[in-house]
């Protein structure tokens, strides 16, 4: 379904990290289908390719880039890759990253800092560069970074991870402050459970054979998230019907955070 217009973005380019799979490529598809020029950033060249070459056959300019967001040099070499292909960077959505889920009494200091280096740090990282190249071009832009739902609520199991996408949290409201002196936005998102092949790989050796029935159950709207669902609300936050909007965290988890409430009648 194509919710917004075609050249909603026109224009516009954007970067997307781990744009290669899961939720970051529907993000990138849902932005080119709104002519967003889009440059898609992984660790995996032959994911990235693949995933580039079905994003041309449906007409979506794209261009993929294999690189790690922990180190420097190469999130610069996304900046300029992108400056080089398209001319400028509009659009950041920063996806990519993950965890392991692990007792905290057992996580090792290696294991932590892994966590804390991919979601906290790399992020930084990417955010840092193309920020950069926003405030050199003098036009603005729109980041926005995938978070997770149960942010302020905790989830044993993956500490590391809720440390980090709170750190990013702080970084963000700071930022918005910062940067908003150069009309660059940044808000965040923090989605439920949305099947994909990533999270079904992380969870499947620790979370149990149900553990997306065990999360369905709780989730007020009675499922679990649509990939297009996050595409369209990253594409209404990098467009100008949110000019005014920054340093927001969005939670859209068919209510799941709400927990059970407080019934005072039958229902
Ligand atoms: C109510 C709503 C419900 C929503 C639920 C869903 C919430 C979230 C879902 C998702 O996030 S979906 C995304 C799915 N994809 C991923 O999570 C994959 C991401 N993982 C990675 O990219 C990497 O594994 C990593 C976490 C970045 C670690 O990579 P790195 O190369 O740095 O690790 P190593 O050098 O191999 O190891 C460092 C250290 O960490 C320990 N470790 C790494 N992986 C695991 C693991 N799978 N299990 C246990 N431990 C792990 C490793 O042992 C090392 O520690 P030491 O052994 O040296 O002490
Ligand atoms: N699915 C869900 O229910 C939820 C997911 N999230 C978050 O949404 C994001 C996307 O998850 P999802 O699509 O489900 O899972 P995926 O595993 O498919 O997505 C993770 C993406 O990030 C990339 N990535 C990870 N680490 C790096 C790195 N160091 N450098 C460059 N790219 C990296 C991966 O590519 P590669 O391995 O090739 O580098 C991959 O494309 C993640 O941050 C996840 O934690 C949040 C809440 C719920």
């Amino acid at each position: 379904m194509q919710i917004f217009s075609e050249n909603l973005l026109a224009n516009q380019v954007a970067i997307v990290t781990g744009g290669g799979t899961g939720i970051g490529k529907q993000i990138a598809k849902t932005l080119g289908e709104s002519g967003a020029k889009v440059v898609i950033a992984g660790r995996r060249k032959e994911v990235l390719e693949e995933t580039r070459n079905e994003f041309v056959k449906e007409g979506i300019e794209t261009h993929a880039i294999s690189i790690d967001i922990r180190v420097p040099e190469q999130v610069q070499q996304l900046v300029d890759f992108t400056v080089g292909s398209f001319g400028k960077v509009d659009i950041l959505v920063n996806n990519a990253g993950g965890q392991f889920p692990k007792k905290s009494e057992e996580l090792t200091p290696n294991g932590w800092n892994a966590v804390i280096h991919n979601n906290l740090n790399g992020t930084f990282y990417v955010t840092q560069a193309v920020a950069k190249q926003m405030i050199k071009q003098g036009t603005g832009g729109a980041i926005t970074n995938i978070l997770v739902s149960f942010l302020h609520r905790g989830a044993p199991g993956i500490a590391h991870s809720v440390a980090a996408r709170n750190g990013v949290y702080g970084m963000m409201r700071t930022l918005a402050l910062e940067w908003a002196k150069y009309n660059i936005r940044i808000n965040s998102i923090g989605p439920g459970l949305f099947v994909t092949e990533g999270m079904k790989e992380e969870m499947a050796s620790s979370a149990g054979p149900h553990f997306i029935e065990q999360v369905t159950q709780d989730v007020p709207l009675g499922r679990t998230g649509r990939l297009q669902e996050l595409g369209w609300l990253v594409t209404y936050l990098s467009c100008p019907a949110a000019e005014y909007m920054t340093g927001e965290f969005i939670v859209i988890d068919g209510g799941n955070s709400l927990g059970r409430g407080l019934t005072f009648v039958p229902y």
